[in-house]
């Protein structure tokens, strides 16, 4: 028989779904069989139990964007203070140096910080590729497979370089075919359809102005064949916009949508400059967009309409971004960040906790097609957070969920992924994080050692 367990008392279980599980929730194996409404006890058989009196019990939050190798040029003094063009060119040729140990200890060192925060499925956008990494996902997949989280690894890619008028230069772009065929050979070598699935593959072109209009299209189709999703960085910036309409003659949705990216196999990163007629045919076409509120306040990228979005329907996600422009990888803070942004942008009342807890967990499942994620509910995975209240910032609170945002929760307790504990008591269950925090450090010297100065 699977093992059973029923995780009980916990000061609030936010289910995500408004179905009542005041007294907890049963694991068996890999999901969760039965959710346990106040003043009951389970229905059926359980093997052990777990007390999680003075925790708030959430959904494992799902982080939907991601550089998982920018830990690595954290707070970097050549990239500070810049918008997005400037602060891209000056990490680019840094970024060119990376080698297979460094992404490595980055997708370890991200994954643990991620897992540390209550963030059981993220999504990395890895697009710099060189003679030194020409299989950084590979390297990805085993470094995600050890940590045990849940991931959808995307396959980004430059190939517009500055001398045909690009924005990266030319030792970070790739000739297309070679994309391409790497695309495929990732997705028949590790792509998962499986509900249960720990890895997933998808195709993420980097943005308009680091790829052609040729690739996106090619992508596309690639991804249709194999029935994989699309990922890439649209409606930034100003500069984005600017540099759309002179180089392909469009504003960025036009062109999303003149290279056939404008449907629900595609989710966009950022999404800020958009109009409302923009909105509406987002929503109308089912496209996706993932909101990263933090490296939008750091880049000075602008405010994410939200709101406008929800209203219109478009599906939302929350994404952290790359640990360059955020500069941590801390999910429940960036849902934090998500909710005061929406309220500084429309107004207090106008977007609750609830609300950005929604977009960190369901919202973040539709995004990456993963309805068996971000909800508690019999049959669905057991990707689970607990949150202790046990801290001094907690201290007073009346209402133990919207505390957690409020008062600024950072760190989860315990988190479990497909039914296993990956994080106890705040730490790592199979992982000491000193060993892979002083990797991913020899590896970040060594990567920044390389690099010419600024
Ligand atoms: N926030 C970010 N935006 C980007 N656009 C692009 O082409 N690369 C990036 C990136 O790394 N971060």
């Amino acid at each position: 028989m699977t093992e059973t367990l029923w995780l009980r008392h916990p000061a609030v279980c936010w289910t995500g779904n408004g179905a009542n599980a005041d007294n907890g929730l049963v694991v068996e194996g890999s999901r969760i069989r039965e959710l346990v409404p106040a003043g009951h006890e389970p229905s059926g058989h359980y093997a052990h139990t777990f007390d999680a009196s003075g925790h708030v019990l959430l959904p494992g939050l799902i982080n939907t964007h991601h550089h998982f190798y920018q830990t690595l040029t954290r707070a970097l003094p050549r990239a500070l203070n810049k918008p997005l063009f400037p602060w891209l060119e000056s990490l680019y040729p840094v970024w060119a140096n990376l080698d297979d140990d460094a992404i490595h200890a980055a997708t370890e060192l991200a994954l643990s910080e991620l897992l540390l925060s209550g963030c059981t499925t993220a999504a990395d956008h890895h697009y710099v590729f060189s003679q030194l990494i020409p299989r950084a996902i590979d390297v990805q997949v085993a470094a995600a497979k050890r940590m045990g989280a849940r991931v959808t690894l995307t396959r980004g890619s430059m190939s517009f370089g500055e001398l045909a008028g690009g924005l990266p230069p030319e030792s970070v772009i790739e000739p297309e075919p070679v994309i391409l065929s790497e695309s495929a050979r990732l997705i028949r070598a590790y792509h998962d359809p499986d509900p249960e699935a720990l890895c997933r593959i998808a195709l993420a072109p980097c943005s308009p102005f680091s790829v052609t209009p040729e690739l996106m299209r090619d992508t596309a189709n690639l991804a249709e064949e194999h029935d994989v999703l699309l990922h890439t960085h649209l409606g930034e910036t100003r500069d984005e916009t600017d540099f759309c309409i002179q180089s392909h003659g469009q504003r960025p949705l036009d062109y999303l949508e003149d290279v056939g990216w404008l449907t629900p196999r595609t989710w966009l990163a950022h999404g800020i400059h958009f109009t409302d007629d923009e909105i509406r045919r987002i929503a109308d076409s089912g496209t996706a967009v993932c909101h990263c509120p933090t490296s939008n306040m750091l880049l000075g990228s602008g405010h994410f309409r939200g709101c406008d979005m929800h209203r219109a329907g478009v599906r939302v996600g929350l994404g952290v971004d790359g640990s360059a422009s955020n500069d941590g990888s801390n999910m429940i803070q960036e849902a934090r960040q998500a909710m005061l942004m929406q309220k500084l942008t429309y107004g207090a009342d106008q977007f609750s906790h609830l609300d950005a807890l929604a977009l960190a967990t369901s919202g973040g499942a539709q995004l990456l097609g993963r309805p068996e994620l971000g909800q508690l509910a019999p049959g669905k995975q057991a990707d689970l957070a607990l949150f202790s209240l046990d801290e001094p910032r907690f201290s007073g609170h009346a209402d133990p969920l919207a505390a957690l945002l409020l008062c600024g929760a950072h760190r989860a307790d315990h988190v479990m992924v497909g039914g296993q504990w990956k994080v106890r008591h705040g730490g790592l269950v199979d992982h000491d994080i000193q060993e892979i925090m002083a990797r991913h450090k020899q590896a970040a010297e060594r990567l920044i050692r390389r690099a010419a100065p600024a």
